[in-house]
């Protein structure tokens, strides 16, 4: 499903009339049915549709002309509708229009008893802080909702006042329940503060012809996408079908990291887990990690007197190397002058090997870290590299520039960097961000508080690897690898909460999700992000 700007929109509707005579009212008229299939779906289980008092807020463009169209189907469905048309003061309550003395004490009594407010005051259009007026309508349904938590209030393409853009948000915005948008996901929903404002994302239809979007090159990922994606396991399989993960990952002081993203490289189906150790940290996970296979490498040198030795350890660990298809190198590695030489030689003998005889590589954590001290050091990269920053990491290989703040700088710099050092990068955050080096860019919806604590890094870094070893193109595996990895984050919220879940605890929610999703049987906690086309 395709993210657009406000200016993507507008083009595409003003496209779907020149090529397909689908006129502004035409769109409407989809878009308000659309919306009202969506909402009467929605409806919470305790309510019918017959006798639910509904609220619309109209405002005076389009956005407006959507809500007046879902309230009509609204009404033949049986709903008690009432309609405030912003601009003209007016009131309407279920078909009787108010006289102009009785509005506002007519609009507090349906407020008081209204199930749902729907605003469809302002959608892309809005080019102007609120106005006082409208920031004292929305600041009473906010009042009313705190009083009465069971009201329910639904957005029709946006929050109004929100920014479809930048995510910027008006201090007057009521935060939605759930939001109905319209053809395609705005790009500012996906930034903060708007993310928040948003609740349930329903994408509604407005019939515009799906190739008219052909052109667009930023993507949410869903559901269907991933479907597409999840790799196929034939019945007459063994483990080398679905390829072999070697993990240059941990040390003494890091152990955990190699655990973590070799368990979840397994978790998603990888056929075979490495581990590229020493003799001291061989204990440590012989005992942990029982399924692993392990490349016993020489201890790093102790000085500079015996430096040779790292050219030993990076001999060991290409010897092994043949027949992998995914290399996970940094977490946990530490960084050690020793360490970056490493890295760099094995860096070397990867630029080295045909592109069909060497693994595929991703770098994380202190791989990038190491990597971030070198001028150019994305010139070391071999062809192809996944690389998965977190912000604090991302910063750093951009040499200390910022990277967050001001969100729709974060989707730009992505798109940039993956095109300048020509890797696929991840941009791991609060929705992350996946950028192809040709310019293309999948955006994650899901943002999970639960997910910011160590070691998830760990988690998403060995599903992106497992991903990779089972034969998809980087920028299909670490896509997918976000999906399932927050997907299995919301899981363990829906039994834990939004804290104090352990990475380790993602695990086994791995292959569930995966199952789940194949068999179209997923039903995610907060969002539902299919275009929904009709019944
Ligand atoms: N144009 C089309 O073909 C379609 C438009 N659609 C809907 O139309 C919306 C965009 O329509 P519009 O361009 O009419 O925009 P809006 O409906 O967002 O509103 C624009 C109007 O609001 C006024 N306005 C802007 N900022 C304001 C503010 N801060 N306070 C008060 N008034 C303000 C403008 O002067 C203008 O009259 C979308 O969000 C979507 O809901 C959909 O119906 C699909 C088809
Ligand atoms: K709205």
């Amino acid at each position: 499903m395709h993210i657009v700007t406000i200016e993507e929109m507008r083009e595409l509707e003003a496209q779907a009339e020149r090529q397909h005579g689908l006129t502004s009212p035409i769109l409407m008229q989809h878009a308000g049915s659309s919306a009202a299939d969506i909402f009467m779906a929605q409806l919470l289980p305790h309510h019918s549709i017959n006798d639910l008092e509904v609220l619309f807020l109209i405002g005076p463009g389009n956005n407006g002309g959507d809500g007046m169209v879902m309230a009509e189907h609204l009404v033949k469905a049986g709903a008690l509708v009432s309609y405030y048309a912003w601009k003209q003061h007016k009131l309407t309550v279920r078909g009787q229009d108010i006289d102009e003395r009785h509005t506002s004490e007519e609009l507090e009594s349906v407020l008081q008893s209204a199930d749902y407010v729907v605003d469809a005051l302002l959608g892309t259009g809005t080019s102007r802080p609120l106005s006082d007026d409208m920031r004292a309508l929305l600041e009473r349904v906010k009042r009313e909702g705190e009083q009465r938590p069971e009201l329910r209030i639904v957005a029709i393409d946006l929050p109004s006042g929100v920014n479809a853009d930048t995510g910027e948000v008006d201090p007057g915005t009521l935060k939605a329940d759930m939001t109905i948008t319209l053809a395609c996901p705005k790009l500012g929903f996906f930034f903060f503060p708007a993310r928040e404002y948003i609740g349930e994302l329903h994408v509604g239809s407005i019939g515009l012809p799906t190739d008219l979007e052909s052109h667009l090159q930023t993507e949410m990922l869903n559901q269907g996408f991933c479907r597409s994606y999840i790799p196929h396991r034939p019945l007459n399989s063994n483990k080398g079908t679905f390829g072999k993960v070697m993990l240059f990952c941990g040390s003494a002081a890091y152990p955990g990291s190699a655990y973590l993203a070799g368990s979840a490289s397994g978790r998603v189906g990888a056929g075979l887990i490495t581990l590229a150790v020493t003799e001291k940290t061989l204990p440590i996970y012989a005992s942990s990690l029982h399924e692993a296979t392990f490349a016993i490498l020489p201890e790093g040198p102790t000085s500079e007197l015996n430096r040779g030795k790292t050219h030993e350890r990076t001999q060991a660990l290409s010897d092994h190397l043949p027949g992998y298809r995914a290399l996970l190198m940094g977490p946990g590695l530490g960084q050690s002058s020793e360490t970056r030489e490493t890295i760099l030689q094995v860096l070397e003998y990867l630029r080295s090997e045909p592109t069909e005889k060497r693994p595929h590589l991703v770098i994380d954590a202190d791989g990038l870290n190491n990597l971030s001290a070198l001028e150019h050091w994305w010139t070391f990269l071999p062809e192809g590299t996944i690389i998965t920053p977190h912000p604090g990491e991302m910063s750093r290989l951009c040499k200390g520039q910022k990277v967050s703040g001001g969100s729709i700088d974060r989707l730009a710099l992505a798109r940039e960097k993956a095109q300048e050092w020509q890797v696929t990068l991840v941009l791991k955050g609060a929705c992350t961000i996946i950028a192809h080096p040709d310019g293309r860019v999948r955006l994650n919806w899901k943002a999970n508080a639960a997910l910011a604590t160590a070691g998830t890094g760990d988690v998403l870094a060995g599903v992106v690897t497992g991903f990779l070893a089972q034969g998809l193109a980087p920028f299909d595996a670490a896509s997918l690898a976000v999906y399932i990895h927050s997907s299995a984050g919301e899981r363990v919220s829906a039994e834990l909460g939004n804290a104090g879940l352990l990475a380790s605890d993602l695990l086994p929610h791995l292959p569930r999700v995966m199952r789940d999703i194949k068999h179209n049987a997923y039903r995610p906690g907060s969002d539902i992000t299919e275009r929904y086309e009709g019944k």
